[in-house]
């Protein structure tokens, strides 16, 4: 199987890195041709794992066209790169390839699912089927071989179990799923929580409102997620809950340094005019919101998360709205 990775970044390198570790054809291509050097001369990717050595055999690329004859594509960028490299790589694919999507969101022109965006931007002759692969996993530990598992998730059972066997090792443990919705929407909104979970902590506020945050925020991913068909029993996965209690609680997670930025400044001001780096849960706070609304969809927190990011609410006084809602049962 040759595989390409689509994207030199953090994610790119450590899932690369793993194929390289498993014996697999395995190239990065990237855009940044210092990250692309880096890899190839100095068997690091500096800007994001400063010291850490990779795999040596590991190579990358800034030549598109070695998408030619590739079995399977990884595209590893951020959700607003996902559409357009789509439509540059589809005339150059040259065979039905397996494309798996590891980037959480959604696209930011269309509020679609990401897989819907590869399938509508991928022509039928060079897509075999796409398969989600998503789930708790900071990058800075799957390049050091922590222990991890995630889900390979399909409408194509073959093709979930095609990168499954791919990818699995000792160190990485693959489990299939065929709720493509479910997964995918427990997958984004998490990156909402985790801002929130940040602001909470930049606030001064502690474990006790952690666990309610973690708690009442998978009630509201299950609550948007079977709105759109999505299983419930899917949130309590590794793409549900998983992901949310590791983004929530980790100093890795961009989302909630973002929101811990927010939460002790009591303002985005300055996280707006510093930031370069990926926090997704920004752009699919606003979708979350538009969507909601839409559908009538009651998102309490992901709403306080929206009203601080783009309407100039006070992160405390956010905090303070939602413990004062109206009283209710549980479930
Ligand atoms: N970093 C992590 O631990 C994890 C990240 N993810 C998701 O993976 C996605 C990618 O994030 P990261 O790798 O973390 O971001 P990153 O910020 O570390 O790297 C992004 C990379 O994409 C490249 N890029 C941007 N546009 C491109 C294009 N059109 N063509 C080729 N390359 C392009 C950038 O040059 C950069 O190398 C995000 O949606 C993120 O939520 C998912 C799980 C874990
Ligand atoms: O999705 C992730 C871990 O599963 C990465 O989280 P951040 O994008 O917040 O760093």
């Amino acid at each position: 199987m040759k595989t390409v990775v689509i994207g030199s970044g953090s994610w790119g390198t450590a899932l690369a890195q793993t194929l390289a570790d498993n014996g697999q054809d395995v190239t990065i291509y990237g855009v940044n041709a210092a990250e692309v050097n880096d890899i190839n001369e100095n068997h690091k990717n500096s800007k994001y794992f400063a010291e850490t050595a990779l795999n040596p055999v590991l190579r990358a690329t800034t030549d598109l066209s070695v998408v030619k004859d590739a079995d399977v594509v990884v595209l590893a960028v951020p959700t607003i790169a996902i559409e357009p490299i789509c439509k540059e790589i589809d005339p150059l694919l040259t065979k039905k390839a397996i494309v798996v999507n590891v980037a959480k969101g959604f696209n930011p022109k269309t509020n679609e699912r990401l897989s819907d965006v590869i399938r509508r931007c991928i022509s039928p002759d060079h897509l075999s089927s796409v398969v989600s692969l998503i789930g708790p996993s900071h990058a800075e530990e799957v390049v050091i071989r922590q222990l991890t598992s995630i889900d390979a998730v399909s409408q194509n059972d073959a093709d979930a179990i095609a990168i499954q066997n791919l990818f699995s090792n000792k160190y990485l443990r693959i489990y299939t799923g065929n709720d493509e919705v479910g997964s995918e929407l427990g997958a984004a909104i998490k990156n909402v929580m985790a801002i929130a979970s940040g602001i909470l902590s930049g606030l001064g506020y502690g474990d006790n409102t952690r666990a309610a945050l973690i708690t009442r925020g998978l009630q509201e991913m299950i609550r948007y997620g079977t709105y759109f068909g999505g299983k419930e029993e899917t949130f309590i996965g590794l793409t549900g809950i998983g992901d949310l209690i590791v983004t929530c609680t980790s100093v890795h997670s961009r989302n909630f340094e973002a929101g811990h930025q927010i939460g002790s400044e009591n303002t985005v001001e300055n996280f707006f005019r510093d930031n370069t780096k990926t926090v997704e849960g920004v752009r699919t706070a606003k979708i979350v919101h538009e969507v909601a609304k839409e559908k009538g969809i009651d998102m309490p927190i992901c709403e306080e998360v929206y009203q601080i990011l783009y309407e100039g609410k006070e992160p405390k006084d956010c905090a303070n709205d939602l413990m004062i809602r109206k009283l209710k049962a549980e479930f």
